[in-house]
């Protein structure tokens, strides 16, 4: 293997042990391994000499003795291969184990000064807690084992009586994203949403490496809540490749959003201004608890009121994202589930007539890499709405009219039946 830095991040990035650090530390992780050279018989560490780093395996195999005078004396030896470690997580500075080479060997070492890059703040962030996005909280997960990950639902987040789908989504790409070496991002996803989800109870989120190829990698992720599947996503990674360009899709010519409200004035516009609420609904709606939601959205029309299946309107994440492609993709991911399906409802809004909406399935193409704390234009048709199900289509462009990803969606949508009063979700 030729040591340049990115063959050596693209190794690191394989190691299961690394794979839930943000790609920023990996890359720095990177920067300042030593590779060190054994030959068959040399001891590679001794029981009771001082624990130097962390070794990574990256080519031949160790023999790992168990420690003399324990009760594990009788345990018999063991096999380290490629991408296996040693000299982390034991709580003591002297290694418990003799480690000695059985093939000509090559380790990667971690010195001990850098063991604070493998204990980072969040799996977005090494250094900082997101204070700053309340998205990248949101899409937060605690690693759990290797390839299990726990997802919440916070308390400022948007819920639809149960757990947002965006929310599913952008947490499952999070947790497939974790188990990708980080030079492959994702360019297609497909979910489907099974069971409504629980706000109050985490959520589990169990990978599964369908494949790692050199240049794709396909993930598969199940979210479980009290041991049922509620949603599934099959994502698929690639390394980034230079290849045919063209792009026929045209943004349409809309305002830009400097020149519009956002959901949150309009509403406050609704509440103020409107005639045609009387002032006891305004007082009511004024006193109702409301959540800005952690994206920003800006129409560009008032398409609803005119009955037409489509929607182009500008979004952005709130606050500062930090840099890593893989959570802009994640946040995309999230937002594109907002306001999307419930276009299919347009041409059949009327007066006292209310619409339930719940996404079905989702998928999403990336063809561009994505900066979600900037504007991106959400354009949505609905072709067809046919037997309980709506159809939409998205496109999302930058404002320099690249086209970033496209997007598609069934939602179930029927006139709204009478509820209880706290409908709970069926686990
Ligand atoms: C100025 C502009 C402002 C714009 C503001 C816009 C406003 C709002 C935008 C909101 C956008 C929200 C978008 C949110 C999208 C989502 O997050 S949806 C959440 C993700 N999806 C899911 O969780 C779906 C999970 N899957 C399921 O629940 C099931 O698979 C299924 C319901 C799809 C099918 O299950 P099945 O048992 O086979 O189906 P049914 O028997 O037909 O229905 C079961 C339960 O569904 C509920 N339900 C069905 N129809 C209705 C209805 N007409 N009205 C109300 N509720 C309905 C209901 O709970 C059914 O159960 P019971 O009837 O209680 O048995």
């Amino acid at each position: 293997m030729g040591r340049d830095r990115e063959d050596v991040t693209e190794f690191l990035g394989q190691v299961p042990l690394l794979q839930c650090l943000p790609g920023s530390s990996i890359r720095r992780i990177a920067e300042v391994v030593q590779v060190r050279s054994y030959e068959p018989g040399d001891y590679v560490a001794r029981e009771g000499e001082p624990v130097d780093g962390l070794y990574i395996i990256l080519d031949g195999q160790a023999e790992v003795s168990a420690p003399a005078n324990t009760e594990e004396a009788n345990r018999p030896d063991y096999v380290l291969n490629k991408y296996d470690y040693f000299g982390y997580g034991s709580n003591s500075s002297v290694h418990q184990v003799t480690v000695v080479a059985l093939s000509k060997l090559t380790c990667f070492i971690l010195p001990n000064q850098y063991a604070h890059l493998l204990q980072p703040k969040t799996i977005w962030n090494p250094e900082e807690t997101p204070k700053h996005s309340l998205l990248e909280q949101i899409l937060h997960l605690e690693p759990l084992e290797v390839d299990i990950f726990r997802g919440f639902t916070l308390p400022e987040a948007p819920t639809f009586r149960h757990v947002f789908g965006g929310q599913f989504i952008g947490q499952a790409l999070a947790a497939a994203s974790k188990t990708v070496d980080c030079l492959k991002m994702v360019h297609s996803l497909h979910a489907v949403f099974l069971v409504a989800g629980d706000i109050d109870i985490p959520i589990i989120y169990q990978v599964h490496r369908a494949r790692d190829g050199s240049n794709f990698a396909t993930r598969k992720v199940e979210a479980k809540q009290k041991g049922l599947v509620l949603f599934t996503l099959i994502a698929s990674f690639q390394k980034e490749e230079v290849g045919f360009e063209h792009q026929a899709a045209i943004m349409p010519d809309v305002p830009p959003p400097e020149q519009l409200l956002n959901l949150e004035e309009l509403r406050e516009r609704r509440l103020t201004d409107d005639p045609r609420f009387p002032p006891q609904y305004r007082s009511l709606a004024a006193n109702k608890k409301f959540t800005p939601w952690p994206i920003e959205i800006r129409l560009c029309e008032d398409s609803a009121s005119q009955h037409k299946p489509s929607l182009n309107y500008w979004f952005r994440a709130r606050g500062k994202l930090s840099d890593d492609q893989a959570l802009h993709r994640c946040v995309v991911a999230y937002a594109s589930d907002l306001l999307y399906s419930p276009v299919s409802r347009h041409p059949h809004l009327a007066k006292s007539l209310e619409i339930h909406v719940l996404s079905l399935n989702h998928s999403i193409w990336f063809h561009k890499p994505v900066n979600a704390d900037e504007w991106l234009l959400y354009v949505i048709e609905s072709p067809s709405a046919h037997g309980g199900r709506g159809f939409v289509t998205g496109r999302m462009f930058n404002r320099q009219g690249e086209l970033i990803m496209s997007l598609t969606q069934e939602a179930l949508i029927r006139r709204e039946k009478p509820r209880g009063r706290n409908p709970r979700p069926k686990l």
